[in-house]
């Protein structure tokens, strides 16, 4: 996340660190949304068939040990990655994944399910939501050990798709945009939440991090761009309910 602060922690409790194993460790790869407590929503984009992978929830300083981090690994073939979805095209969409946990997480204080916004949801021009991940704090730069939030108004349709922003090729009515300014995603922020607080005030899981300008991170105009969760609902549903 560029420009933005040290969440609270435990503060955003359905965060988790995708993280797969190379030379014996596990790294951070991208972020994800526990949606169940044995289902992780991240990016298909996250995903590559030949590594291995584990889920680390109740996480917040990667860098310690602090008790509350539960490591769940993901058997590959419980990996489902939405079936439109082509590597080739990001612009095309569906960058969303579900993996199934080898066992369900343990609901807690800094362990918690983030709950999905009513289908077909469309959020105005404006509408405040924050960013958290573990992604680089600018383009190219270091990761950081806290988990990070920014707060990233939404850019509706009708603004996004404006030639001097992201322009109708490289934006569907399944994603949703926010930032746009000096606040954005960057690379390994990929999958994780966007994050946007109901009028009753509880909190809803409307976007997962898909892509940012390749001119860098914050680029002006190039808000970050999120798959539209509330346009997959029957596919998450169903996905759940046969597996
Ligand atoms: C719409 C299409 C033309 C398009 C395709 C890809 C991009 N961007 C990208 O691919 C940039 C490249 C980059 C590298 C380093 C630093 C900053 C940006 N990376 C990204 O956007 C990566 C991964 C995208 C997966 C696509 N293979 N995503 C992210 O960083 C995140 F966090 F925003 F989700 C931008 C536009």
């Amino acid at each position: 996340v560029v420009n933005g602060e040290d969440a609270v922690p435990y503060s955003w409790p359905w965060q988790i660190s995708l993280q797969y194993e190379r030379d014996g460790t596990f790294r951070h790869t991208c972020g994800g949304t526990l949606i169940a407590p044995g289902w992780v929503m991240t990016a298909a984009h996250c995903i590559s068939s030949t590594l291995t992978y584990e889920v680390v929830l109740g996480e917040y300083d990667m860098s310690t040990a602090e008790g509350p981090e539960q490591r769940i690994p993901v058997a590959s073939s419980d990996i489902f990655v939405h079936p439109k979805w082509r590597s080739s095209c990001v612009a095309c969409g569906n960058d969303i994944a579900l993996m199934k946990l080898r066992h369900n997480a343990v609901l807690n204080n800094q362990v918690q399910t983030g709950q999905l916004p009513p289908a077909g949801t469309i959020l105005p021009d404006g509408y405040p939501c924050y960013l958290s991940g573990w992604g680089r704090l600018s383009t190219g730069g270091p990761l950081p050990d806290r988990l990070q939030e920014a707060l990233m108004p939404v850019v509706d349709y009708e603004h996004c798709t404006q030639p001097d922003w992201w322009g109708s090729l490289a934006i569907r009515t399944t994603m949703i945009c926010a930032g746009g300014a000096e606040k954005a995603g960057c690379n390994g922020d990929s999958g994780g939440p966007l994050n946007c607080q109901a009028d009753d005030g509880h909190w809803e899981v409307h976007g997962i991090a898909s892509f940012v300008s390749g001119l860098g991170c914050d680029t002006p105009k190039k808000p970050t761009v999120f798959t539209r969760v509330s346009a997959f609902e029957d596919w998450i549903a169903e996905t759940i309910k046969n597996n």
